[in-house]
């Protein structure tokens, strides 16, 4: 194991030196098929790999390979939204998001949140934070259309361009333009009103190292309300070369319920955790949206447990003072 390690380790060295050396990560058929391969290889979770345990010269490339990964992302996603964007006006944008590379892995992955959310959760969220939406918000697109048909999602991004281009995505849909709103904030700046969202999700991109990322689940660990429940975006064995890793020693003041690692092609592992200090049944301040309808899902938690179990790919923790 320890040489097919060490092959698969170089081999995504090299795509790093590739990529380093490159003028510029926007989409283009070079930038687009090695960030390919880069993905295919370290989509792989038959490894007993762990990137914390690597030498400096490996942790090093790691956290550049993590930002570079970051900055592609950014510009694949602002490449798509204007395409949308800029549809003849009797065209709705989020008709044609399968035009996105990765829509379908935002369709799983969202559906994997969703399920965790609603096994974590007793009552429908009314107002969801998304905390780096960035300009293609597929995350809360795909949870608004698909699954929380009446919550509002308040998308919170660094970047004014990004939200520019977010907002007109769904400004022609009759729904979503409603029940999408748009803050341009760093999340560090974001003080008052993070403690009236039920939910709040931080992107795997806000916090792109272990300093970053606790500084940020710090900051909402002191302004969301207790109780409130936060989702996070890690990542797990070599899929960890891609984002950065959250560990349940970095959600101090939190109950982490659940890590769900998949196993296919959705990279991101999922974090989940309460606030501590509140109650899992009413929603925050006491409010109590309507109940999650029992539906399949408890039986697809209960696949994704027995599934996830046996393969030692989901965890269950208990509270972290
Ligand atoms: C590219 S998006 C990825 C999220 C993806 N669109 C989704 O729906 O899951 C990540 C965004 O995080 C934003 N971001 C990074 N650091 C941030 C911070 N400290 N506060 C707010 N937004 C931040 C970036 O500007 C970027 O647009």
């Amino acid at each position: 194991m320890a040489c097919k390690n060490n092959l698969v380790v170089k081999q995504i060295i090299d795509l790093y030196d590739q990529l380093s050396k490159l003028e510029s990560l926007k989409p283009s058929k070079n930038v687009d098929t090695l960030f390919g391969q880069l993905v295919s290889t370290c989509l792989p979770t038959d490894t007993n790999i762990d990137v914390t345990k690597m030498s400096e010269e490996v942790k090093d490339m790691r956290s550049n390979l993590i930002k570079l990964c970051g900055e592609a992302e950014g510009y694949l996603e602002q490449h798509f939204s204007t395409i949308l964007g800029s549809l003849q006006e009797d065209e709705n944008p989020l008709d044609h998001l399968h035009i996105f590379p990765y829509y379908d892995n935002y369709l799983k992955l969202s559906k994997i949140e969703f399920d965790l959310l609603s096994q974590h959760t007793s009552h429908v969220p009314t107002k969801i934070a998304f905390v780096g939406s960035g300009p293609m918000p597929l995350t809360s697109i795909v949870l608004a259309k698909f699954h929380l048909p009446n919550t509002t999602f308040h998308n919170f991004d660094i970047d004014s361009h990004a939200n520019t281009l977010a907002s007109s995505l769904v400004s022609r849909d009759p729904d979503l333009s409603n029940r999408m709103i748009f803050h341009t904030t760093d999340v560090l700046n974001a003080n008052e009103g993070l403690d009236q969202y039920d939910v709040v999700f931080l992107a795997a991109l806000v916090g792109m190292d272990k300093e970053a990322k606790v500084k940020a689940i710090e900051h909402l660990e002191k302004h969301m309300a207790p109780g409130a429940v936060l989702m996070l975006r890690s990542a797990h064995a070599l899929r960890a070369f891609l984002y950065p890793i959250v560990d349940s020693s970095d959600l101090k003041g939190f109950q982490l319920l659940t890590i769900y690692h998949p196993t296919d092609d959705v990279v991101n592992s999922v974090v989940i955790a309460r606030k501590l200090g509140g109650s899992i049944t009413a929603g925050v301040n006491g409010t109590r949206g309507c109940m999650f309808m029992p539906c399949n899902c408890s039986k697809v938690h209960a696949i994704m447990n027995n599934r996830c179990k046996k393969k030692m790919m989901i965890e269950e923790f208990s509270a972290i003072e």
